[in-house]
């Protein structure tokens, strides 16, 4: 670490200067505050040990400016004078610690190694979320056709305020994105998103999940665990697939989305907490009311605004974009305007999508592992969309016999599994003899017309 000491004290400067480097730091000198403020205009530091008072400028100013210069550094306080005045101011400008003098050396070492060790989860915290983001692919909505735009602008009007939104669409049409974007718009964006999925937590746990519990409130409750609530403190919880809720935890949930208490497993306090919560679901809640399964009084609670995510069939407009965008969170080669060939678009076009974008997102994902070079071709995508390709020539076809229908299936299986017609039957459910007395079959009739 790169440490900046700022002290007007002479003895303790030389002290410094040849004992910090022997902790195995390196370390910058300066007799008082105004050239501790030059120092950082010039160069990053990881941890600053300020005097309180210094000629000029104190302690505390130091750190203020610190604070603008170079957000990231930990600062530690050093002073001859203690005062309850002077250690709440510290700890109101974040100071890592507070140290009165005479320190020992062994004290100031420790003290640096547990800097160091902050520094490094702090470290590690950034590469984690960098991985995680990677993954996810990031929280930016694509999508420009109407639908969507009518998404992203009630975003952008509910975002700012605290009230509960809830999100409704289809599976994988991107509930957790609009989720995401709702929490980065919103004044909250500094703190965290906690996503909880409601519908995989076993009945049993849901509560101490949600709520936390004390040591010893339950079997195997060995310690003592916080909740996802307070993890979200002061940010944002979404809960998605709400409708999955056991009746007995909607009724805990809404008592704490009235009072905003929260009370942990075999605890006799409540807690206090300021969480937005967004919810998402892709059932339908007031059916769920009528038969008597879903909360009324929860679902007003939770749906004081409501954001509808179309699916990706009522959108296709949005397909393009989302491709090239889904393609490139695996493949950064190709030129972005042939990154797909058009009967491989035409595919992608045609497909109903059941999964919505998801199941975009695994078919590209697929074609961008099977594709050498870029663009993705028909070939590079699943073999359902062969099927697919089925369907789209029965539809433009016109009327069809039965007869004609199955032979245009066996066709496209004996092309799909390159002339195998062993495979093809056994893709089509049916003996190799049934196959070839039908394919004969055809062939007689076509003769004889
Ligand atoms: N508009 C979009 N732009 C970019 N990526 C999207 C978009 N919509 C969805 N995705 C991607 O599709 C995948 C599924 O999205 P998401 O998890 O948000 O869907 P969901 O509706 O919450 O699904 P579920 O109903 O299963 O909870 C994710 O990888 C997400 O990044």
């Amino acid at each position: 670490m790169h440490i900046l000491f700022a002290d007007d004290e002479k003895n303790l400067q030389e002290l410094m200067r040849t004992e910090l480097p022997r902790m195995g730091y390196s370390v910058t000198v300066c007799p008082d505050g105004l050239t501790a403020v030059a120092a950082l205009e010039k160069e990053s530091f990881d941890c600053m040990i300020v005097d309180l008072d210094m000629p000029g400028m104190n302690g505390i100013e130091v750190i203020e400016k610190a604070r603008s210069l170079r957000p990231e550094i930990e600062a530690v306080v050093m002073t001859g004078k203690p005062s309850q005045e002077t250690a709440i101011a510290a700890l109101r400008h974040q100071a890592f610690d507070y140290l009165t003098k005479p320190s020992r050396l062994a004290d100031i070492a420790g003290l640096l190694g547990r800097v160091a060790e902050r520094r490094q989860s702090k470290r590690k915290l950034a590469a984690l979320s960098h991985r995680v983001k990677a993954a996810e692919g990031g929280s930016t909505l694509v999508g420009s056709g109407k639908a969507m735009n009518a998404v992203k602008n009630l975003i952008s009007k509910v975002a700012p305020t605290d009230s509960s939104v809830l999100i409704r669409g289809e599976t994988g049409c991107g509930k957790e994105l609009v989720a995401r974007a709702i929490h980065d718009a919103s004044l909250r964006a500094d703190q965290p998103l906690v996503p909880v999925n409601c519908g995989a937590l076993p009945e049993n746990l849901i509560e101490s999940e949600l709520f936390g519990h004390c040591k010893g409130a339950f079997t195997g409750a060995d310690a003592a665990r916080t909740g996802l609530f307070e993890v979200a403190e002061g940010g944002t919880i979404f809960l998605d697939e709400i409708g999955e809720l056991p009746l007995a935890m909607q009724a805990k949930l809404l008592r704490v989305l009235e009072t905003g208490d929260i009370r942990r497993l075999g605890d006799t306090q409540t807690v206090h907490v300021d969480v937005r919560v967004v919810c998402a679901t892709h059932r339908d809640l007031e059916q769920m009311v009528e038969d008597g399964t879903f909360r009324e009084d929860l679902m007003f609670r939770i749906n004081t605004f409501e954001v509808s995510v179309p699916s990706l069939r009522q959108r296709p407009e949005d397909i393009p974009t989302l491709a090239r965008h889904l393609l490139r969170r695996h493949r950064s080669d190709g030129s972005d305007d042939n990154l797909f060939t058009d009967e491989a678009m035409e595919q992608l076009l045609a497909h109903r999508w059941p999964g919505n974008v998801r199941e975009l997102a695994n078919v590209i994902e697929h074609a961008a592992i099977l594709c050498e070079s870029l663009p993705i071709g028909g070939d590079d995508l699943p073999q359902h969309f062969g099927k697919r390709k089925l369907r789209k020539e029965i539809a433009e076809s016109g009327p069809m016999t039965l007869r004609d229908l199955e032979m245009l299936a066996i066709k496209r299986a004996i092309e799909r599994n390159d002339g195998n017609k062993p495979a093809a039957a056994e893709e089509l459910g049916v003996s190799l003899k049934t196959l070839y007395n039908k394919v004969n079959a055809a062939e007689e009739k076509k003769q004889a017309a």
